[in-house]
């Protein structure tokens, strides 16, 4: 009866849903956010924008960023318990420590309980403030330090830079900040958006969906590939190491990491505004040469780009958070800043039209055998 199932492992080109957000075309290397090209939004938009059209389907009117702006502001609040959570796990990894907290506010704050769309939004708006909020308080105690309060002068990106490093971030790496979010903010059914759509199918809350994201996102064949890259880098220390380095992974098929995606078969649109990012950013502070080590790894794998293997997004992100001196642990949850609206908008699909995800698993363990008792078994 089974013998003709066709298994699609690991789910691939296999269409679960619907989504009006975002169109990934693949094979052309597109990407764009309710029908707005990427390049549009990473040269033009910011990410508080991007997150309102996300969220709702339409870029805002001057007035209605104004608003949403002033929404995320007032959001910036941290129950105390959660600094209290923070210090008592400080010595975990930052996307550990993340998680925990973001289960805590769960727990802490009753609001987080509803569900519907109009919670799942006021929700998801205090989640957007508050993640950078945990992260760089993390930072700051796990180096005995207090965490700095928000700043509401500032954007979220810059916001996110003061809060981190207790200094006033330049106008250029708050626009590169930005740009990061705006580019991590979306991207269809990634590993990570796919499981928050699976704990949302139950009819969980949002924070219950974005637990799970920020799970599943920690891993190197997703979020982690940033942080990997610069240990890549760093261990081929100079451009002209990169080939030898690429023909050894390649020869004991292992992944270069940074390169491949299950969806695109050319370049990751996403990936030149960060190459640009690196290499204006590594001229400027006298360090060009993480750059040259990129591009050199880049062409050692030209021989096998005809084979859709390209560099993605977190290729060159990483460097420009080692730019910024940025502890490299914090390149997973800076991914999980910048994705915070996608997981917003595609657990709101989710519940929109809900459907329990429960896909099946083809059998072929032993046939049926009968029970041994414990005092009879050998
Ligand atoms: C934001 C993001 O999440 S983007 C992804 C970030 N992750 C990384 O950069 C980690 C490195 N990349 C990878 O591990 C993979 O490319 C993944 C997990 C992202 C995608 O994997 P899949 O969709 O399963 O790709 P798939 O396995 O079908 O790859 C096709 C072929 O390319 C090879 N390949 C895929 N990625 C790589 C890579 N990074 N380096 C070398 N070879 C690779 C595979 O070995 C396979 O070769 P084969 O057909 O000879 O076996
Ligand atoms: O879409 C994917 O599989 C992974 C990815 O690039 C992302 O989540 O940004």
């Amino acid at each position: 009866m089974t013998e003709n199932v066709k298994i699609n492992r690991g789910l691939k080109g296999v269409y679960f849903e619907r989504s009006a957000v975002s169109d990934i075309d693949g094979a052309a290397g597109e990407l764009r956010y309710r029908g707005y090209s990427i390049h549009d939004l990473a040269t033009q938009s910011s990410f508080e924008e991007v997150c309102f059209l996300l969220i709702h389907g339409a870029l805002p009117s001057a007035d209605d960023l104004a608003a949403f702006d002033a929404e995320l502001k007032a959001a910036r609040t941290l129950p105390t318990e959660v600094f209290d959570i923070i210090a008592a796990c400080k010595h975990g990894h930052p996307m550990d420590v993340l998680r925990t907290a973001v289960s805590a506010l769960a727990a802490l704050e009753p609001a987080s309980q509803t569900v519907g769309e109009d919670a799942f939004v006021a929700n998801g708006i205090r989640l957007t403030s508050q993640i950078p909020m945990i992260i760089a308080a993390h930072e700051a105690i796990r180096n005995g330090r207090d965490p700095v309060a928000p700043d509401a002068d500032l954007g979220h990106a810059a916001n996110w830079l003061w809060m981190l490093k207790g200094e006033k971030p330049s106008a250029a790496a708050a626009h590169l900040a930005d740009v990061d979010f705006i580019l991590h903010a979306e991207h269809g059914s990634n590993a990570s958006s796919f499981a928050a759509r699976v704990t949302i199918g139950t009819e969980a809350n949002l924070h219950g969906g974005i637990v799970t994201a920020l799970s599943t996102l920690a891993g190197p064949a997703h979020g982690g590939a940033a942080e990997d890259v610069m240990k890549m880098v760093r261990d081929i220390g100079t451009p002209e190491n990169a080939a030898a380095y690429v023909k050894a992974k390649r020869s004991a098929r292992e992944a270069v990491t940074g390169f491949g995606h299950r969806v695109y078969r050319k370049e990751d649109p996403r990936a030149r505004h960060m190459r640009d990012g690196v290499r204006r950013l590594g001229e400027e502070m006298g360090a060009p040469e993480w750059y040259e080590i990129l591009q050199a790894v880049v062409e050692a794998m030209k021989p096998y780009a005809r084979h859709g293997l390209n560099v993605n997004v977190d290729f060159y992100s990483g460097v420009i958070y080692q730019l910024h001196g940025i502890p490299m642990d914090l390149y997973v949850p800076i991914f999980a800043i910048g994705r915070m609206p996608g997981w917003v908008i595609q657990c709101m699909e989710q519940q929109h039209s809900n459907i329990l995800i429960r896909p099946l698993t083809l059998y072929n363990g032993p046939e049926a055998r009968d029970y041994v008792p414990i005092t009879a078994r050998g």
